[in-house]
This record gives C-alpha cells, sequence and structure tokens, in this order.
C-alpha cells in the first residue's frame, strides 16, 4: 500500500507539498494513535514523530491495529513506527519510546514542528479526571505548544462520542481555558459506613482496602477523615479502625494473614458498625461475615465446581463461596487467589521495605481481589453485587473503546490538519462525533471559541531564555533579564515581582534568600517554567504573568 497517488486532485498540488514536507508531532500511539498514524502517511506525509511512553498489551489488539500479538511487551511508538513504515517506506517516522513530559522535550524540540496532534484517547478519562496521567499530558502538551507557539490538534473518545479541535495560541481558547469537571467522590461516611450502592463497595475494596493494604496509604485517609464534617464519633472509629488494619498490613504473607483481613474487615468492624444503632434506624443494618461458616460452604462449592469443571465466566457474579475463596484461599481450583497479594507484596518488602503494589485493573490479582471484596461487602449490606467483567468497568472507570469512534476522529483530525497547515484556521472548528439522540446528523460542529482572558494559562507571556543554569544566578535573572526595560534588552517587569515554579515560591521583593543561588542548584534545569507576576497589575494587566522557559546552554 501507498499513499493514495491522486491526492493532489483532491488538495491541490500546493498543498499535497505542503504536506509532504510539514513536520508534524504526534503524541499517543494508542487507539487515535493508530489509526492516525495510518492516515497520515497514507495522505502523504512523511515527517512524523510518534511518541509513546508505554508498551503494547493483549487488551490494546482488539483495536489498535498496528500492533499484533508477537508485539506484545514491546514499546508502542516504535512498533507503530515500523508497521506504519509498511505503507509508505519511504516515510520519516522518529519513534519515541517515552513520556512526552522528558525534559529532553522542551520549548526548542516542539518549535521544530509545525503542527502537533494529541492521541491521548480516552475522552471519558477526561471528562471524570481520574485518568490523572492523560489530563497530565494533555495539559503539559497544550502549554508546550502556546510555549512553542505552535498550533496543536486536540482530540479525545469516549465511547460513540468523539471530538477534535484546534488549539493556536493567541487565536483560539486553550486546553485549560474552561475549568474542567471536578472528579466524582464520595463522602467518606458513605463509602465506609453506610454504603448503598456497588459502586460505594467497590470504591471501599479499591480506594481504601487495596490501597491500605498494598499500595502507600499515606495520610490522605487521615487528612481525608479529619476534613469531614458530620459525625465525628463514627469518624473516629473510623480512624481507630484504619490504624488496626495498618497493623495487618505488616503481616502480609504470613499464614494467617488472608484470615486476620478477612476477620478484621468482614466481622469485627461490621459487628461494631451493626451496634451504633441510631445509624440503622431507616434502614437494614449489616450482617457480619463468619469465616468458619463460609470456609465450609466454600469447600462443599470447590468441590461440586471441580466435579463439574464449572468454567471461571468474567460476566457471572461470583457466588459468596467462590468470592471467599477467592479472598482468602491458598489452594483454590478455578480461580486465582487475592492472597496472593499478600504473598506477593511480602516478597517486594524483603527487597524494599517500602514497596507497594499500586491498584491496576489489568492485574489479574488486584481484579480478584477488588471483585471478590467487594462483592462481599456487598453481601453484608444487602446490596447488588457485580460480576468480574463489571467491576473491572466501574473500578477501571472504563467506557470501552470502540475502534470506528478511533478511526473516524484520526480521519477528522488529518482534515483538520490539512486547514491548519494551508493557513484556514478562520475555517477550523471543533467537530463532535456523536451517536444516538434525537440529532440525526453523526457530526455537528462548532466555531473555535476566542481565549479566555482569565484563562490562567494562555493569557500568559511565553519567554525562552537561554541560560547557562550552572552558573547564572537568580539575581542574573532578576536584575538583568526581568528588570531592565525593554529599550534596555530587559522584560521591562521591575524588581517588584514575585517568581514562582512548579508551585513553590522562589523570590518575592520581601524575600530575596535565593538571590544568589544558582538556576541549577534551585532546580531550574532546561525546561522549567518559571512564572514572573509583576506585583504592579498596571505592566502587563491583572492577574497576567511571564512564563520564562529555561533553555540550557
Ligand atoms: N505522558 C505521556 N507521554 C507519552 N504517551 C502517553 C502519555 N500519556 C499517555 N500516553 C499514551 O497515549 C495513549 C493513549 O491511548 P489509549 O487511551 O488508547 O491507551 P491504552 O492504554 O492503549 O488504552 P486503555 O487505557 O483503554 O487500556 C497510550 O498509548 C498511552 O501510553
Ligand atoms: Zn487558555
Amino acid at each position: 500500500m501507498r499513499p493514495a497517488p491522486r491526492l493532489d486532485l483532491l488538495f491541490g498540488p500546493a498543498l499535497m507539498r505542503r504536506v509532504s514536507t510539514a513536520r508534524v508531532l504526534m503524541v499517543g500511539a494508542g487507539g487515535i494513535g493508530c489509526e492516525l498514524l495510518k492516515n497520515l502517511v497514507m495522505s502523504g506525509f512523511t515527517r512524523i514523530d510518534v511518541i509513546d511512553l508505554d508498551t503494547i498489551d493483549l487488551s490494546n489488539l482488539n483495536r489498535q491495529f498496528l500492533f499484533q500479538k508477537r508485539h506484545i511487551k514491546q514499546s508502542k511508538a516504535h512498533v507503530a513506527r515500523d508497521s506504519a513504515l509498511r505503507f509508505h517506506p519511504a516515510a520519516e517516522i522518529q519513534s519515541h519510546h517515552a513520556n512526552i513530559k522528558d525534559e529532553r522535550f522542551d520549548v526548542d524540540w516542539f518549535r521544530g514542528f509545525d503542527l502537533v496532534t494529541n492521541a491521548l484517547d480516552n475522552l471519558g478519562k477526561i471528562d471524570r479526571l481520574t485518568d490523572v496521567c492523560s489530563v497530565d499530558a494533555r495539559r503539559h502538551v497544550n502549554r508546550m505548544c502556546l510555549a512553542a507557539n505552535v498550533p496543536l490538534i486536540e482530540s479525545g473518545t469516549a465511547g460513540y462520542l468523539g471530538q477534535a479541535t484546534v488549539i493556536q495560541q493567541g487565536s483560539t481558547e486553550c486546553f485549560e481555558c474552561q475549568p474542567k469537571p471536578t472528579p466524582k467522590t464520595f463522602p467518606i461516611c458513605t463509602i465506609r459506613s453506610t454504603p448503598t450502592a456497588p459502586i460505594h463497595c467497590i470504591v471501599w475494596a479499591k480506594s481504601y482496602l487495596f490501597t491500605q493494604l498494598f499500595d502507600r496509604p499515606e495520610d490522605d485517609e487521615a487528612a481525608a477523615i479529619s476534613s469531614e464534617k458530620s459525625d465525628t464519633a463514627e469518624l473516629e472509629s473510623l480512624r481507630r479502625e484504619t490504624e488496626a488494619l495498618a497493623r495487618i498490613r505488616e503481616a502480609a504473607g504470613s499464614a494467617s494473614y488472608p484470615r486476620d483481613v478477612f476477620t478484621k474487615v468482614f466481622r469485627d468492624d461490621i459487628v461494631r458498625l451493626a451496634s451504633v444503632e441510631e445509624m440503622w434506624q431507616s434502614r437494614a443494618a449489616p450482617v457480619a461475615l463468619d469465616f468458619n461458616t463460609l470456609q465450609q460452604g466454600a469447600e462443599v462449592a470447590e468441590a461440586v465446581a471441580a466435579a463439574t469443571n464449572a468454567p471461571r465466566l468474567e460476566q457471572r457474579v461470583w457466588s459468596t463461596a467462590e468470592c471467599f475463596r477467592t479472598f482468602v484461599s491458598r489452594q483454590v481450583r478455578c480461580f486465582r487467589i487475592a492472597s496472593r497479594l499478600g504473598e506477593r507484596i511480602s516478597t517486594l518488602r524483603k527487597e524494599d521495605a517500602d514497596a507497594s503494589i499500586a491498584f491496576d485493573k489489568d492485574d489479574a490479582d488486584a481484579l480478584d481481589f477488588v471483585t471478590a471484596a467487594s462483592n462481599l461487602r456487598a453481601q453484608i449490606f444487602g446490596i447488588e453485587q457485580k460480576s468480574r467483567f463489571d467491576v473491572k468497568a466501574m473500578a477501571g472507570s472504563i467506557i470501552p473503546a470502540i475502534a470506528t469512534t478511533n478511526a473516524i476522529i484520526a480521519g477528522v483530525i488529518v482534515m483538520q490538519a490539512m486547514r491548519v497547515l494551508e493557513r484556514r484556521l478562520d475555517e477550523c472548528k471543533t467537530i463532535y462525533l456523536a451517536h444516538g439522540g434525537r440529532r440525526d446528523r453523526l457530526f455537528y460542529s462548532e466555531q473555535l471559541s476566542a481565549p479566555n482572558p482569565t484563562c490562567y494559562v494562555c493569557r500568559n507571556v511565553y519567554v525562552t531564555l537561554p541560560a547557562d543554569t550552572r552558573r547564572a544566578t537568580l539575581r542574573d535573572l532578576v536584575h538583568h533579564i526581568l528588570a531592565p526595560s525593554i529599550n534596555e534588552g530587559g522584560l521591562g517587569l521591575g524588581t517588584d515581582v514575585s517568581l514562582m515554579e512548579s508551585g513553590r515560591m522562589l523570590y518575592d521583593a520581601d524575600w530575596d534568600d535565593n538571590l544568589d543561588r544558582t538556576l541549577e542548584s534551585l532546580g531550574l534545569t532546561n525546561g522549567k517554567m518559571l512564572t514572573v507576576a509583576p506585583e504592579d497589575d498596571a505592566i502587563l494587566g491583572a492577574g497576567r504573568a511571564v512564563i520564562v522557559i529555561i533553555a540550557q546552554r
């Protein structure tokens, strides 16, 4: 396969020449990325950089068609490049198996592109802001493109929904012009004491129990509890229960560990909770589970399962016996044992006392644990139980990715790219793909909005500062670059400014302790962005700042 030969008839020879010389960066080689890379090379783009930090997983293969089974565990970026080259061997595709936030991809590097395309996929994750990684990457690319003054095509999909839009510094809204919805959270009391829905049990199993036992609980739990306003007596009990669980955490790997955890969270804590009578006046009190009774039931169920060769079904709700076996058993036939996590963490801790296991929906042990624990809890509170498949979707905040949506959006991105390269920004729109409802059209579009004048990201002025960070001091920056007037070669901001980097204060007019330190010793190395805000609003306009981007020389 080669690029369609007569694209010039469609787009005209001038645009096709531009397309063949333009340098394009594609961030992300997942669902949208695979489609987009194929579209780019088939549309005549030849100079493409692809970046992705991840490796290929079995679960990617249904839609990320540049990858095959033999590529599992290999770099997405490298394999995407190799596969795309088969469509267009003459293309110059550079692949980077790396995080786009790495220092080496600095503003100068971004400036080398005519166009950047984000293919970071799942918009559902953005809406809920649960996927910190993808939102973080989007914010970062947004800021780099603003700073480098390179047009960015931002896109995303969620199930049947998709969208693509263009961001151009000074002309359009940026990714951060509109506030993003805050993540959905539940009150601690709902999760810890009075769950009423399956999601409450799943959040308890994943964010409380799993985190307390295997991940890094830090002080978040304690801080969250102390910030909660209501029912202080109950919150005090919850705090003590968390402390008791922390002691069991240390016994991971011991023979009694699964039983200890079980007895603590499914019996003792529940008995305590049920005894708080005023809590259960208008709803049924929880019923604690008994280890010995369940163990006998589980043994019978195991024998029946062995005799009938019962298959493991993802979409069937597990019986209580199956949940129990999954949670505690050391020898089990059908299910992987969740107490394996106890053994895994104790092995890791022998190497590193602070080792942890973060919840990952694709880690079978972790998902088994959360499925079993959430369903046992659901039983205690008389709540509907869920299959492993459903738990995976709910715990991973997954909206199923649909290959067709990704393919359509990847097509839209290329059309947007053509307009951007022709400098027809006024003809670019935000394109939405929507399915169902009362509309009889698949696509609808909106004019690009002007930048939000109060946006704390794009209202700022970006300046790159080449500096030998080992020698240059903060004083050099303030007195020789920021303070002098523009006629004198400075930025005309005066010395009455405040300097911040990633939320830490480095200097203001009343605090100059850092002035004689080198930029390097202050962590101001290549690619770091310093926010400089004049105290006098008249200098730049209220709330505006200069963002100084350090370029190591
Ligand atoms: N900071 C980043 N730097 C580089 N690549 C990134 C960064 N953040 C996300 N990505 C990549 O963007 C791609 C997004 O695609 P997608 O959402 O289809 O991911 P996935 O992990 O393949 O799918 P899923 O999350 O549904 O399992 C992923 O391949 C991911 O590795
Ligand atoms: Zn903005």
